[in-house]
């Protein structure tokens, strides 16, 4: 199971940042950090059709996305913060979407917007890393934490400011989500075990998630239709990922997804 694949290479790679970079120098970076905007995410969440807009070379499904030559991640975040997206999500999993904590670094250097580490968080290390590095936001994912490390991992979140996606696949998982806590929780659309895309899922998964919980569908939107079926189910935002980093003109599409007009001024 590819989940299984992506715990224990992230282990692996956490283990080696650990050898070069200890939990107290992480402390110390974050105590040094100058004072950034700090961001309501789970209230900015709850607006209606919120767009995280994804930075990933690569991904387990799709091989890579985009050639590492044009893989200019500063300028897809110049181009996410002039179509005033929500949120920016930047993969920082090394060896399956080919990203890195450096990565989010400079992303951050480079947008005024909150940006999630989107990664399998396995362990408080990364939580602080995702804080030292500038993110606003975390990923939680139900299926590969036990309650009591979602439950540990929300209030180490929520001590260092950062809010969480709680991302949950099925109704079992949504129910684990809401009893730790999540006040976001992101419904993916993708199948992991044979990577097949169902909007479905996160229609029929908003009836049992309270209102007041904001829900975010990901994975696999590609199109205004997407978008829309996915309005109508209530959800409150979206984060897309391979649609725009394909797109040549991402302002474009991501207004064409809103269903705007694209207007260059
Ligand atoms: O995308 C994959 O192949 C994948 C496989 C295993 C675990 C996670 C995976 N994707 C992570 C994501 O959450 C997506 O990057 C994100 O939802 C955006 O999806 P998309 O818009 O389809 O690029």
């Amino acid at each position: 199971m590819i989940l299984d694949d992506l715990v224990a290479t992230t282990r692996q790679h956490m283990v080696a940042r650990q050898a070069q970079v200890s939990l107290a120098d992480l402390q110390a970076q974050i105590a040094a950090q100058p004072v950034r905007r700090s961001f309501d995410v789970a209230q900015l969440m709850r607006q209606p059709m919120t767009v995280i807009a994804e930075i990933k070379q690569a991904s387990p499904s799709k091989g890579q996305i985009v050639a590492p030559t044009a893989f200019d991640y500063q300028q897809i975040a110049r181009d996410y913060t002039a179509a005033k997206v929500d949120m920016i999500s930047v993969l920082t999993e090394e060896e399956y979407f080919k990203g890195s904590l450096a990565i989010l670094t400079a992303v951050a250097q480079t947008t005024p917007l909150p940006i999630l580490r989107k990664d399998f968080t396995i362990d408080p290390y990364m939580i602080y890393e995702a804080k030292a590095a500038g993110a606003s936001a975390i990923l939680l994912i139900v299926a590969i934490l036990t309650d009591a490390q979602l439950t540990q991992y929300l209030a180490l979140a929520t001590e260092l400011g950062l809010a969480a996606i709680v991302e949950a696949h099925d109704s079992a998982e949504v129910e684990r989500a809401v009893m730790a806590g999540a006040q976001i929780i992101g419904v993916n659309n993708r199948n992991l075990k044979d990577f097949t895309v169902d909007f479905a899922n996160t229609q029929r998964l908003r009836t049992s998630i309270p209102a007041e919980i904001a829900v975010i569908s990901e994975s696999g939107i590609k199109t205004r239709a997407d978008v829309a079926q996915l309005e109508q189910a209530g959800v409150n935002g979206i984060l897309v990922g391979e649609t725009f980093m394909r797109a040549p003109n991402k302002q474009a599409m991501i207004n064409e997804l809103r269903g705007f007009k694209y207007d260059q001024n």
